[in-house]
């Protein structure tokens, strides 16, 4: 294990410092293309300035003979596209995988310093960080990079969820974690068929009712209320990812039709404490955006407990509820998400009326 003071130095001569905090610019979703997609390359210009970030998928969904292309649109993309303030990110092949290589290292060479953050599919411990750390350090040192990529991990094995805590803590480079529940379903052996979300076969059943003869009424119609696949998961994510500085990310939503399901799945993870999911298609951009900025209508109320609070201490009554130094913590938390996303975009300032 690297002692603690030698956790910031950089790990190849000449790679540019490791970061101590982790940047956290508006994120509420990672839109994916597909980077051998010469017609989904072209759109890319046109979606940039609508993302809070961009990402070129070389790994799965991208058929195992466009690996080549895919790398080669994922550098024209950096070397063409203007970002403005949006991230630009990649997800490389597993590492595991014959193209891992070559996918990390043309990111790093060719890509100059278009590219933020390099999201790693399928870690299962921190020793697939170590890797890809060391890695980039000698590759950035090559380039002549300036400023360090950062690293997002997916977490889709139920090893890389046993070891989260340690896989958040494996470098400074550690941006942050999405959830793979299409992977992770299958690496558990859940019997689930889907991309995210839930299942009506994932239950509770409300209690039989009791006849007049006191015996219960078990063939009774009774109401059931499908519950949440991936609520151990995100909350175990969110609490890892906290506690090391960095950022939970809900990843993808299958059902691209059902929207209003993908705007559930997406919510239960922003109340959970996420910053954002992955948008697949184009209809579920609006969905990250809505979910992932704070209602107009909490802003306000927090705006209320805020003020109502003076110096933050103490306990008062507001409309009928309790309200104390916890609860304006909490007010605090929408406050300033909703500022910081309101400076990069004046129509959300607006409704927020800052
Ligand atoms: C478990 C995981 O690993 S998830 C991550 C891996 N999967 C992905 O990244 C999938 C990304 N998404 C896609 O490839 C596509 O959205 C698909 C294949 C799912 C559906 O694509 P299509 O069948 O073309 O969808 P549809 O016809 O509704 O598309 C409407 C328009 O949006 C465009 N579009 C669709 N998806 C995207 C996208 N992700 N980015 C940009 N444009 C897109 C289409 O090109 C089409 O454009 P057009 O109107 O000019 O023809
Ligand atoms: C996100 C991802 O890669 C998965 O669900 O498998
Ligand atoms: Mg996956």
């Amino acid at each position: 294990m690297r002692p603690a003071k030698d956790f910031f130095r950089p790990l190849a001569v000449g790679a540019p410092e490791p970061i101590r905090e982790v940047p956290f610019p508006p994120s509420r979703m990672i839109h994916f293309f597909p980077a051998a997609n010469e017609k989904m390359r072209s759109k890319v210009p046109a979606i940039a300035p609508t993302v809070d970030i961009l990402l070129a998928n070389l790994e799965d969904g991208v058929p195992a003979d466009q690996k080549e292309a895919a790398r080669a649109g994922l550098v024209e993309v950096a070397q063409t596209v203007d970002f403005g303030q949006t991230q630009f990110w990649t997800r490389v092949n597993s590492l595991d995988s014959p193209w891992a290589l070559d996918d990390i290292t043309a990111a790093v060479l060719e890509c100059g310093e278009a590219l933020d953050v390099i999201m790693i599919p399928k870690v299962e411990g921190p020793e697939d960080i170590h890797y890809v750390d060391r890695l980039l350090a000698q590759l950035e040192a090559k380039s002549g990079r300036t400023r360090p990529l950062l690293v997002h991990a997916i977490l889709e094995t139920a090893r890389g969820v046993a070891n989260v805590e340690e896989i958040c803590a494996a470098s400074p480079r550690m941006q942050g974690l999405s959830l793979g529940p299409a992977d992770l379903a299958a690496n558990r052996r859940m019997k689930t068929t889907r991309v995210g979300g839930g299942h009506p076969g994932y239950l509770v059943r409300e209690d039989p009712p009791v006849g007049d003869d006191g015996e219960t009424v078990i063939d009774a119609t009774r109401a059931t209320h499908q519950q949440d696949l991936w609520h151990y998961t995100i909350a175990r994510m969110v609490d890892a990812c906290v506690t090391h500085g960095i950022l939970p990310f809900y990843g993808p939503f299958g059902d691209i039709k059902d929207t209003v399901a993908c705007e559930d799945q997406f919510r239960n993870a922003y109340l959970l404490g996420c910053v954002g999911a992955w948008s697949l298609h184009p209809v579920q951009i609006d969905v990250a955006k809505k979910v992932f900025s704070p209602d107009p209508a909490d802003v306000a109320h927090a705006q209320r407990v805020i003020e109502a609070m003076g110096d933050g201490t103490g306990a008062l009554m507001l409309d009928g509820k309790m309200e104390d130094d916890a609860s304006v913590k909490q007010c605090h938390v929408v406050v300033e998400l909703a500022k910081r996303l309101s400076e990069r975009d004046p129509e959300l300032a607006a409704t927020y009326g800052f």
